[in-house]
């Protein structure tokens, strides 16, 4: 199974002269919160038109890294490009280019979902006939049409999560940012954000997502990064980070040195009535 930096190898994109440049481009990421160092030097590059998984454990920085590649988050040290645009020395190029639906997304409650996208269009600078024919489009996709003029404080978890990937891909980003988009989302309804992803990948967009549902991952992504404590412990095709391994979760479970660890033995108490 490669490592990082035997595996830089197969990333085949922006490798030649004068290629297209990667989707994103991360050299010598560091962050730290006081003690914790959350992010320990991620070098990077996420080829374009590719359904990317980044994967890890709890706590392994995969948000933290997200937050700093999507401009949310200023890192300590490091350079981020989104399509040839440095992150934090040409924001407003890097800001048109992306879409980004983080964790804990905080939406505008008190409009409807109609109104919320009308708003971000607008935003984003399109025009308002624009606006409205995309906005209904994806309403209609998203099976969000009938609560189109419902207050978003009223959406569930699902429903904030699709009219979020709405606002995200309103504008037509290069590169999608998602992160757990499938959280709470129920199985009809990931269906559809599947479908509509796939389609914008197969387009020769990217997106980029951080998930923890490893057969997710396998079915979505050609692409994937595995995070750990960190840093990036492997990145490159899905077939070549699997490896000879039965499964991605397998995997995973190698690189992240998960395999074998303690089960809850130590739980001796737990369940069989006992007192
Ligand atoms: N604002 C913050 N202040 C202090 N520590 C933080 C902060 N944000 C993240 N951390 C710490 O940085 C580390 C990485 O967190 P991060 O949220 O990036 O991980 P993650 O891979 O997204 O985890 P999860 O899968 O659980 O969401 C963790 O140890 C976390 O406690």
């Amino acid at each position: 199974m490669p490592d990082q930096a035997s595996n830089r190898t197969m990333d085949t994109a922006g490798g030649a002269a004068g290629a297209a440049p990667p989707a994103v481009r991360v050299e010598g990421l560091w962050k730290r919160f006081g003690e914790q160092i959350a992010v320990a030097g991620v070098d990077l590059d996420l080829p374009a038109g590719k359904f990317i998984g980044l994967v890890g454990p709890n706590g392994a920085g995969k948000t933290t890294t997200l937050s700093m590649i999507t401009g949310l988050l200023r890192p300590d040290q490091g350079r981020i490009e989104v399509v040839g645009h440095d992150v934090w020395k040409d924001p407003v190029e890097v800001k048109a280019r992306i879409g980004v639906l983080p964790e804990g997304l905080r939406l505008f409650e008190r409009l409807s979902g109609g109104e919320l996208l009308s708003y971000t269009g607008r935003l984003r600078g399109l025009p308002g006939e624009e606006v409205d024919k995309r906005a209904a489009q994806l309403l209609d996709v998203l099976d969000l049409a009938g609560a189109r003029h419902k207050l978003v404080v009223d959406y569930s978890t699902g429903m904030r999560k699709k009219i979020g990937l709405a606002a995200a891909l309103l504008h037509n980003p290069q590169v999608l940012f998602l992160d757990e988009p499938f959280e709470g989302v129920d199985p009809v309804s990931a269906q559809t954000i599947r479908g509509v992803l796939e389609r914008y990948t197969a387009s020769g967009a990217t997106v980029v997502f951080s998930s923890h549902v490893m057969e997710l991952v396998e079915s979505l992504c050609d692409w994937v990064a595995v995070m750990a404590a960190g840093r990036i412990r492997a990145h490159g095709p899905l077939a070549e980070v699997r490896g000879s391994a039965r499964s991605l979760q397998d995997a995973f479970l190698q690189l992240v040195g998960a395999n074998g660890r303690d089960t809850g033995d130590a739980l001796d108490w737990l369940g069989g009535g006992a007192r």
